[in-house]
C-alpha cells in the first residue's frame, strides 16, 4: 500500500486539471526515495508550483494516486492535514514572512502551533537562524532584510520543526548570485544531513550540481537523469 519503505513521496499516474482547459499536470509517474536532492526544471507554466502544491496537499490531484510518507494525499481528510505538513518543511510561493513581527518570531511561530513552550521555541529558532547564518538578525523586521535574506528566514522557518521533507518553490528567483549560492548552501546543508528535498528553479547554473533532475514541460515529465556522485542515488 505504501511501497517501498525508502520513497518518500510516490505519484502513480498523476493529473491535476484546474478547470477543463487547463491540465496542469498529466500522468506524472515519479518516486522520491528518502534522501534524494530533486531539481524541478522546466519553463514557466510547466507545472512545477504545481507539483509541490500535490505534495503539500495544497492541491489534491485530479486522478492518479499521490502517497507521502506512507499517507495517501487524495484521499486525506483536512483533520490529516497537520499531521503530514508537520513532516514537511515548506518555502513556497505564498508562506510569506509576516512583517509585523521579528524574524525570530517568524521562524518561532511554527514551534509555537505545534506546542512548543516558548522557551523552547525560542531556542530551537535561534539555532535555526544560526544554521542559515541570520542569528545576528533576529530582532530585526523582515522587510528591514534583503531578499535573500528574507529568502533565508523562510528557509530556517522551514527547517525548525526538523522535517523529513523540503519542498522549496524557486528559493532562488530575483536574488543576484551571491545571495542564491548562500539559498542553494544552506539548502544542500539540510540534504547533506539526510532531508529529503525537492526544489523548482529555473536557474540552471544550480543543475550542474544536481544529483537528480527531473524536467517538466507542459504538465509532463519530458526528462529525469540522475547522477551516481557519492551519495547521490544509484
Ligand atoms: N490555481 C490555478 N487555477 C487555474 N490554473 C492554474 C492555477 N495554478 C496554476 N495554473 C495553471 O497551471 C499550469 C501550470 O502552472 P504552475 O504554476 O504549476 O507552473 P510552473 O512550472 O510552476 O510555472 P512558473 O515557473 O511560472 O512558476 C499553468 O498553465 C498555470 O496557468
Amino acid at each position: 500500500m505504501t511501497g517501498p519503505s525508502h520513497s518518500m513521496i510516490e505519484f502513480n499516474q498523476v493529473s491535476k486539471k484546474y478547470t477543463r482547459d487547463v491540465v496542469a499536470l498529466r500522468d506524472i509517474t515519479l518516486t522520491v526515495n528518502k534522501g534524494d536532492l530533486i531539481f524541478l526544471a522546466g519553463p514557466s507554466g510547466a507545472g512545477k508550483t504545481t507539483l509541490l502544491n500535490l505534495i503539500a496537499a495544497i492541491e489534491r490531484p485530479s486522478s492518479g494516486t499521490l502517497t507521502v510518507s506512507g499517507a495517501n494525499v487524495g484521499k486525506l481528510k483536512s483533520s490529516g492535514l497537520p499531521y503530514l505538513r508537520r513532516n514537511l518543511g515548506l518555502i513556497l510561493q505564498q508562506q510569506k514572512l509576516l512583517q509585523d513581527r521579528s524574524v525570530l518570531a517568524n521562524v518561532m511561530l511554527p514551534l509555537l502551533v505545534t506546542g512548543a513552550t516558548r522557551a523552547e521555541a525560542e531556542k530551537r529558532a535561534q539555532a535555526a537562524l544560526d544554521k542559515v547564518g541570520l542569528l545576528d538578525k533576529a530582532a530585526t523586521d523582515p522587510q528591514a532584510l534583503s531578499g535573500g535574506e528574507q529568502q533565508r528566514v523562510s528557509i530556517a522557518r522551514a527547517i525548525v520543526n526538523r522535517p523529513q521533507i523540503i519542498l522549496a518553490d524557486e528559493p532562488t528567483a530575483n536574488l543576484d548570485r551571491d545571495n542564491a549560492n548562500k539559498v542553494l548552501d544552506a539548502l544542500r546543508s539540510f540534504h547533506a544531513a539526510g532531508v529529503t528535498c525537492l526544489i523548482s528553479t529555473h536557474d540552471e547554473q544550480f543543475l550542474d550540481s544536481a544529483n537528480r533532475v527531473v524536467f517538466l514541460d507542459q504538465g509532463q515529465i519530458v526528462d529525469h537523469w540522475r547522477k551516481s556522485a557519492a551519495g547521490g542515488a544509484a
